[in-house]
């Protein structure tokens, strides 16, 4: 079984279509679990520890053969404020798949709220007036007119942690340790 640490329908929808393509018959199943970092992670780091921590939670649960952790974190840099998505993939053999997506420039104002310390989520509901955006078109759908969608933001970055997985003879299998090198 393929465990999420999420139940969020923009990450688990992409993850049941990109396992359902490229390892058919798995079961997919979401799970709440902590990530271990703050509800709005700042910087790669941040929003890499919250990944891994939700993959090695899912990893944990009863029956899991793989552990996913999805984060999306925000970045400020001297351009402005920019959300990317981090994708830890854990298998129960050791291997591992690690993919950082694209990245989108958040818009001046969310910005700015940003760096008082707001979420995201609430920032782009207010933005456009309704609920629980994160759970559908996302900032990013929001942002482009719906072009990208949350769901496609994510199948994108989940795509790119497969390497390992579809290249094996590539990637030394150097074991989950390898991941963690400073926790
Ligand atoms: O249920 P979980 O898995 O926690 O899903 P989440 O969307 O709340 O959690 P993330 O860790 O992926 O995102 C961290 C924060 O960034 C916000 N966020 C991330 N991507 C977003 C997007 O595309 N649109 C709106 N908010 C987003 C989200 O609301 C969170 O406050």
């Amino acid at each position: 079984m393929v465990v999420v640490g999420s139940t969020n329908p923009a990450k688990l929808e992409p993850v049941r279509r990109v396992f359902a393509e490229v390892f058919p018959g798995l079961e997919v199943r979401g799970v709440e679990v902590p990530s271990g970092v703050r509800a709005q992670p700042i910087g790669y780091h941040e929003t890499l520890q919250g990944a891994l921590n939700r993959a090695r939670a899912a990893l944990a649960q009863p029956g899991a053969a793989w552990g996913l952790g999805l984060e999306a974190g925000v970045e400020f840099n001297g351009q402005g404020s920019w959300l990317f998505n981090i994708a830890v993939i854990l298998r129960a053999d050791g291997r591992w798949g690690l993919a950082r997506g694209g990245s989108v420039l958040l818009p001046p104002r969310v910005g700015e709220r940003l760096r008082r310390g707001e979420e995201l989520g609430p920032i782009m509901d207010d933005l456009v007036g309704k609920k629980d955006t994160k759970k559908g078109s996302g900032a990013v759908g929001i942002l482009t007119l719906s072009r990208i969608e949350r769901m496609e933001f994510w199948r994108h970055t989940l795509e790119l942690a497969l390497p390992p997985f579809l290249r094996p003879e590539l990637y030394p299998l150097e074991g989950v340790a390898y991941l963690f090198p400073d926790t």
